[in-house]
């Protein structure tokens, strides 16, 4: 007897990331190949029409897990009864735009979205969110929305994370799927910091087999730190494919389990790493039977303790910059 399907709510369904993500859930990408799915789809009443489009695409595809799907405007339907809502939909940074204005344009959707889950939402709902600046808007969301447990709220790091194993895999000349133990600290944004000194191939150090520390320094951490920027200069927009695929690996480890390996979430801190009770902070952790435990007890040096306070620096500024939203 086949399962009964899963909700998953997607917000922003008609832009760039929706399209390259909803296939990929109907697919069964997110939530195994056999879990029927549900989609909820939120976009901006102008947006409707070509969300309309793209289900026909959707139904073009005669996807066997793909019980229903459901087309609004309005958070609280697209939040009813969600198993999984991951929120894409917000403004975009285009070339030369500040994070600042982002925070502020975006605070808003966010508020009401958290109240919306808060209310309409299963109780073990997972939120993931993508929508800029993610970190931020995950606070916010978690803020706003008292009745539903902090955990179910992350931001997403692992396109960062993804970056960062790529260029590492690169450099080292060996397999991606071979590395482990990488973690990426802090904020979604030029100062996150990914942090390759706990990582190994095959029970080595990759550090060693690296042999380049000026790389990483000079190198490495400020490649990922500006990927984003340097895929809008490319591309005139940013990420979307990438970003799809993070959003996957990210709800699918969180719910199927990252199999014993590290991957890099962003998640409200338990206090420990001197990261403050509650700021949603990226961090390294294990995924298992639908939850995610926290790597802990990891020591710093003077240079990771230094990459860690900028990333937590900003992210404060930005919870004081929306502090007055949340009051
Ligand atoms: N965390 C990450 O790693 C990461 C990576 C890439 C992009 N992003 C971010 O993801 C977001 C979406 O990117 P995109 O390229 O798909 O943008 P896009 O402009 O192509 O699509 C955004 C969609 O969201 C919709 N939208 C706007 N406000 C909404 C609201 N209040 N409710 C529902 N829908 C709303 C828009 O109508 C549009 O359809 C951006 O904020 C981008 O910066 C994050
Ligand atoms: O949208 C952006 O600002 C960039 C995006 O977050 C990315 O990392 O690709």
């Amino acid at each position: 007897m086949s399962k009964t399907p899963m909700r998953v709510a997607v917000t922003g369904a008609a832009g760039q990331i929706g399209y390259a993500l909803l296939f990929r859930i109907a697919n069964g990408d997110l939530l195994g190949k056999d879990q029927p799915v549900h989609l909820n789809l939120l976009d901006l009443p102008q947006a409707l029409p070509a969300v309309k489009g793209v289900v026909m695409e959707l139904d073009d595809c005669a996807f066997p897990l793909l019980a229903g799907v459901t087309i609004t405007d309005q958070p609280k339907e697209a939040f009813k009864d969600v198993d999984i809502a991951i929120l894409v939909g917000a403004r975009p940074r285009s070339k030369g735009m500040e994070r600042a204005d982002l925070l502020t344009a975006n605070a808003e959707i966010f508020t009401v979205q958290g109240k919306a889950l808060n209310e309409s939402a299963k109780r073990s709902v997972k939120v993931l969110v993508v929508g800029n600046p993610a970190n931020t808007n995950a606070y916010i969301a978690m803020k706003s929305a008292p009745d539903l447990p902090a955990s179910a709220f992350s931001a997403m790091l692992r396109l960062d994370h993804n970056r960062a194993l790529s260029m590492l895999a690169a450099k080292a000349k060996v397999p991606v799927a071979e590395i482990e133990k990488l973690a990426v600290w802090g904020n979604h944004s030029p100062t996150m910091y990914p942090d390759h000194r706990y990582a190994t191939v095959g029970g080595k150090k990759l550090s060693e087999l690296i042999g380049d520390e000026a790389w990483i320094k000079d190198t490495f951490i400020p490649d990922v730190a500006k990927r984003g920027a340097a895929i809008i200069e490319a591309r005139g927009q940013s990420s979307a494919a990438s970003a799809a695929n993070a959003a996957i690996d990210h709800v699918r480890d969180w719910v199927l389990g990252s199999d014993g390996k590290w991957v890099s979430m962003g998640i409200p801190s338990d206090g420990s790493y001197g990261v403050p009770e509650g700021v949603m902070f990226g961090v390294p952790v294990i995924c298992s039977g639908g939850s995610y435990t926290r790597v802990e007890g990891l020591s710093f040096d003077a240079f990771s303790q230094e990459k860690v306070k900028v990333t937590l620096d900003e992210l404060n500024g930005e919870r004081e910059a929306i502090a007055h939203l949340l009051a």
